[in-house]
Parts: structure tokens; sequence; C-alpha cells
């Protein structure tokens, strides 16, 4: 196995970001892990010049791989911390990539052996999507579908604590891919895998399409019968990037009942209907509160919300979760309760959710779809 010494040496002859200081000494190198012989290597950058690192990036990981005993090599370009402070105090979700507007028709070919992407998205954030997301995919699972999620929530992955996962992933034999960790009977992959956690803190533009595009397609995903990919909440232009970037069959779209979180809602819908990507149905998360202890149920935001709102924009209502203490703890335990409480009103109520999306799927017309384009108006 390689030594982390014998790394820097070779990263030695590569230029960091200002072009001319080598990159062990620009102090832009902010990770650097083995897992047996594979290397993982975050290089901190100017998200702005991101697209313009991308050579660095690549030099980077093939000086490492010709390092004897290294087998493989993933490097990643991360935001420097710096400029996440100075970016603003608001919500790293919000920066949306002034000037990155996204292209049509870019990086839009199916993912071989992948039958169907569909994406799970909010218009806000902390509304569940996260949570909504893990569950839908072992539910799709225990369905006897072939599952797996890909966490595009690039700026707070949430997968890894959800499936209750840490470890680093393999290389495939041919050296040429991830290997996606796998619980509950779901493939899964996440950023939070590869980058220390704190690494990724904003992502922006051509960062985002060139970690999307890695995790999406350099993934041994196998034969899957439906990829979940978790978006990050919101609707600004990099949520419409990674829209695109993501050859999606549909979307589902998670509110909470409240009217705020259904302007967002809306708005999330409005984001698909505009790069043309269907929409399988909204899902109705915390719609009501069942008491643990006599079993009463209180509708305390006037549940309903969702699902009126559905009706109203002629998408169709895939059903109700309710706010429940017991999926906060399973979920902070890394055990989904579709998984762990297989039998409980909230595992069934994630899986009639999930036969929805699965009826939604195998009628077709999703999936028939030509590339979404995008139009500016
Ligand atoms: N139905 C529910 N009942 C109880 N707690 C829930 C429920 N759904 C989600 N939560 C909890 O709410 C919090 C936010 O959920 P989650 O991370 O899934 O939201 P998110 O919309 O993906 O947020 P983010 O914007 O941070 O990605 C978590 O602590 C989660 O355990």
């Amino acid at each position: 196995m390689a030594s982390r010494d014998e790394v820097m040496a070779a990263l030695a002859k590569v230029p960091g970001p200002d072009g001319k200081t080598p990159l062990p000494d620009s102090g832009a190198i902010s990770g650097l892990t083995f897992r047996d012989s594979k290397a993982f290597l975050a290089i901190a950058i100017d998200p702005d010049r991101a697209r313009a690192m991308e050579p660095m990036r690549a030099a980077a990981e093939a000086a490492i791989k010709a390092v004897p005993g290294v087998s493989s090599a993933v490097v990643t370009l991360t935001a420097e911390q710096a400029r996440a402070v100075a970016g603003g105090g608001g919500h790293a979700h919000d920066h949306a990539p002034a000037g990155h507007a996204p292209r049509a028709g870019r990086g839009m070919q199916p993912i071989p052996g992948v039958k169907r992407i569909i994406a799970v998205a909010s218009g806000k954030g902390g509304v569940g999507k996260s949570t909504v997301a893990c569950n839908l995919a072992v539910a799709l699972a225990r369905l006897g579908l072939a599952v797996g999620v890909l966490d595009a929530d690039l700026f707070g992955p949430s997968m890894p604590k959800l499936f209750g996962l840490s470890a680093r992933p393999e290389v495939s034999p041919d050296g040429q891919k991830l290997v996606p960790l796998e619980a509950y009977g779901v493939k899964v992959m996440s950023i939070g895998f590869l980058v220390d956690e704190g690494a990724a803190v904003v992502w922006r533009g051509p960062m985002v399409m060139s970690a999307l595009t890695q995790l999406l397609r350099e993934v041994a995903w196998g034969d899957l019968d439906v990829l979940v990919v978790d978006m990050p909440p919101g609707t600004g232009d990099t949520q419409l990037t990674m829209a695109q970037a993501v050859p999606l069959s549909g979307a589902v779209i998670v509110s909470t009942p409240q009217d705020l979180a259904l302007i967002d809602a809306r708005r999330g819908i409005a984001m698909f209907k505009q790069v043309q990507v269907p929409l399988i149905g909204v899902v109705e998360n915390m719609s009501y509160f069942l008491c643990p202890h006599c079993g009463a149920r209180t509708d305390v935001f006037s549940h309903g919300g969702a699902r009126r709102e559905a009706e109203t924009l002629g998408v169709p209502f895939l059903g109700e979760v309710p706010l429940d203490i017991a999926i906060r703890t399973n979920s902070d335990e890394g055990r989904p309760i579709v998984a762990t409480l297989a039998d409980s009103a909230h595992a069934g109520a994630f899986l009639e959710i999930a036969r929805r999306v699965a009826e939604t799927l195998q009628t077709g017309a999703p999936g028939a779809r030509p590339a979404p384009r995008i139009r500016f108006s």
C-alpha cells in the first residue's frame, strides 16, 4: 500500500490552484484518506473557478493513480471554507450559482442498467425530504424492486446517517467505478462517504455538475429498477442544474401541510414543470401527530393542505406520513422505519406511497418522455 508521503510526492508535480505552487504546498488539500489501496483526495478551491480547476483535478487523480500500490483514486473539488463564510449568512442551499445557467440536453444519457430515475425534492429544507426519500427507497425494495439511492444533496448529505452507513466505498474490480454501499436491501451512494464531514460546504455551478456526474455515472449501480435521487432542498439554479443533469423519469415533492411550506412546494412543482420532468406526485409529511401513548391523532398543521394543493394543481397525491417521534429517533439511529418497524402504521404509509410510485413508473408514461429541456422565459 502507498504511503501518504508517496502520494504527496506525486502530487508535488501537479501545480495547485494558482497554476504554479505545487499542490501539497498550496494549502488547497483539505483531505487525503486511504482505504486499502484506494485514495480519496479533496481539494478546496474558489467555487467560481471550478470549471478552470477541472484539469488540475484530473491531473491530481492521474498522479495519485500512478503511485505504485494505489489501485484507484477519487479526487473531489470542494469549496474553500473561507468563501462559505464570506458568502453570507444565508442558507448554503440558497447560494444560486449566478451566471451558471443550466444548459439543455447536457449529460442526459441514461445510466446503463438503471431503468428509472426519480427525484425526491422539496421547495425548502427541513420538511423531511431525505427521511421520505430513504423510507420510500426501502419501501420500494420491500415491494421487490431493485433500488438504489443517490444522495444528490451535496450541501448536506443525509443518507449516510439515515441508512446507518459510514464506510468508504470500494472500487470495482476493473478499477473504473465506486461500488455503492448497501443497507436494508438498497444500494446507496453519497458524497458523505467520500468527503469528510464539514468539507463539502458550498458547491457551485460546474462543481455541482462534476460531482453529481461522478456520483451518478462512476458508480457500479448494477441493474436497478429504480434509482431514487435525494435532491437538495429549494428551487434555485442549483436545483435546476441538478434536475437537468440527471435523466429523471419523474419527481416526488415532499411538503408539510403548512401554508408556507406549500408555497415552497408549489415552487418545486413549477420547477420540475419548467424542466419538463413529470410530477409523480406530492407527499404530505408531518401530516398529523399520533400520540405515542394513547394513539390519539392531532392535526397540528390543519392536515390535508398538500392533498388539496395537489388537487388544485392537478398533481397526484401520493399519501401522508404522520409526525411521530419514532420516525425521527429511528432515522437518527440509521434505521429506516419501513425496515425496522416493518408492521407499523408508519411503514404502512410509506409502503402505500411506494406502491403508488411503483404503479406510476410501471405504467411507463414518465419514463417514456424525451430528455428534459430547459426553457427560459
Ligand atoms: N414524519 C416525521 N416525524 C417525525 N420527525 C420527522 C418526520 N419526518 C422528518 N422528521 C425529522 O425532521 C428532521 C428533518 O428531516 P429531513 O432531514 O429528512 O428533512 P429534509 O427536508 O431532507 O431536510 P434538509 O433540508 O436538511 O435536507 C429530521 O430530524 C427527521 O428525523
